[in-house]
């Protein structure tokens, strides 16, 4: 059978409810047309995003029954750095209460004004925790990742040239780390090569530049690396995982991904004087360095879930399924992200709907339709997304994309059957969709809150 079956049972239900028509033309127009502001009760099949939504296990839940909540030195704390030791390999872990946590307290560390930081495309809290601190986000990735239909093995490769290209420009000293996500979120969730990862290690260290790893989908990207990197098939996910991370200083975590809980992140790194920085910094922040904004039982569920992650039989599944839906709409014509990434299908608006100018936000209005149509919430992942530049411009991404978010352990084959069968009426019906206007827009990371009305 190509897609395994759930490795799991059933244990427990939580009911969802499909609405009508009515209701839902209603909900997105009190949400203002954007999927962020809509109200969980009115969402049938929820793919806003796989952060925090997944399900936990038996296992993660008695972990909760046994947290430690004392202030300081909680023993649950000592088995989350127990876990980041053993399956990823970092000397420290410093908690924090999610993935921008430890982007805040990486920046502030590492990050001087006027400094440069590399990476493979960006990430909208990755890239504004960088700015905050006088950084300068360049992308570095190989040009393939931003063109949605080439079926490239390893899109989230980093493009050496591009980065030696960096350091010839600006000088080493002004790049304080080189930011490597495994995978690549906003290029359609993918992974990037252990040659690469080993390549670009090589020329960091040459000019004594720091590589920081965005872990937050890294077994994912282990699962790439197994399929379709000579040499790796016959090698343990655990093993894969370990080997990727040795070949960073560090690595950011948004625990709410790959972690399987539905809150928490951390930093971890090798390096003793960056611990004893972020020791410093994270208690203004986050608290105590042996809780980082935790509960004690969530450091537990967390330490369980990354045991859990690596399980070859999860993440199987997690991929396959992934899969299936993408595979359901490329056999039906309709455009996606190519290859199908780890976490999501991400619909290409652009194709989707070439009637709609970039500026009339089409993932946006695409994303709206479709929760319309289907009560299937889905994110935009295009210009609203990208935001504007330090002049106030819009960036306009390549990639206009409408992100199917698929959650851990949560979803079965049938609701990918309702999504698919939801997309591909859409399509069919494309011509009809007309683009948006905006109506209110916030200062940053405008995705989250900003409202929209039908052109
Ligand atoms: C690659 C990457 C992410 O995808 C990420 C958060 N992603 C969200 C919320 C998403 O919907 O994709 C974050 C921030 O993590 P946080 O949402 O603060 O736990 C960092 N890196």
């Amino acid at each position: 059978k190509k897609y395994i079956a759930e490795p799991f049972k059933i244990k427990a239900v939580e009911p969802i409810a499909m609405t009508t028509k009515q209701q839902r033309i209603a909900a997105i127009k009190e949400a203002g047309y954007n999927t962020f502001l809509l109200k969980s009760k009115d969402v049938y099949i929820d793919l806003l995003t796989d952060s925090g939504t997944s399900a936990m296990s038996d296992n993660q839940w008695a972990g909760l029954m046994i947290g430690d909540e004392a202030y300081a030195g909680s023993k649950n704390f000592y088995n989350l750095e127990a876990a980041v030791r053993n399956v990823y390999g970092f000397k420290y872990v410093v908690p924090t209460h999610q993935g921008r946590g430890a982007e805040n307290l990486l920046s502030q560390i590492m990050i001087k004004k006027g400094d440069y930081v590399p990476g493979n495309m960006y990430f909208t809290t990755t890239r504004l925790h960088q700015e905050l601190n006088g950084g300068t986000f360049v992308d570095v990735i190989i040009d393939e990742a931003h063109n949605s239909e080439l079926e490239v093995p390893f899109k989230g490769d980093v493009d050496l040239n591009k980065f030696q290209r960096l350091i010839d420009q600006v000088g080493p000293e002004k790049i304080p780390y080189i930011c490597v996500a495994v995978t690549v979120n906003l290029a359609g969730g993918q992974p990037v090569s252990m040659k690469n990862l080993k390549e670009v290690k090589e020329l960091a260290s040459k000019y004594g530049i720091k590589i920081m790893f965005d872990a937050t989908r890294c077994v994912e990207n282990a699962f790439y690396i197994k399929e379709r990197e000579d040499g790796y098939q016959d090698k343990s996910i655990a093993a894969i995982l370990k080997e990727m991370m040795s070949y960073a200083d560090g690595c950011t975590m948004s625990g709410k991904k790959d972690c399987l809980v539905n809150i928490g992140g951390f930093l971890a790194m090798n390096d003793e004087d960056l611990y004893l920085q972020a020791s410093q910094l994270v208690v203004v922040y986050e608290g105590m360095p042996s809780y980082g904004g935790l509960a004690g039982r969530d450091m537990e569920a967390m330490a369980r879930g990354i045991y859990e992650s690596i399980d070859e039989d999860y993440i199987k599944h997690r991929i396959y399924q992934v899969r299936y839906l993408g595979d359901r709409l490329i056999e039906n014509g309709v455009p996606v992200v190519r290859p199908i990434g780890g976490h999501a299908v991400f619909l290409d608006a652009k194709k989707f709907l070439p009637h709609v100018p970039q500026d009339n936000f089409p993932a946006q209005a695409l994303a709206a339709e479709l929760y319309i149509h289907s009560g299937v919430r889905s994110m935009e992942r295009g210009i609203v997304s990208a935001g504007r530049d330090k002049e106030g411009k819009n960036y306009y991404p390549k990639l206009e994309l409408v992100r199917l978010t698929i959650p851990r352990r949560v979803y079965t084959y049938s609701h990918m059957d309702v999504v698919a069968e939801a997309c591909i009426d859409l399509y069919q019906q494309r011509d009809s969709i007309k683009g948006l206007k905006i109506t209110y827009e916030p200062p940053v990371l405008r995705f989250f809150t900003s409202r929209f009305e039908p052109l």
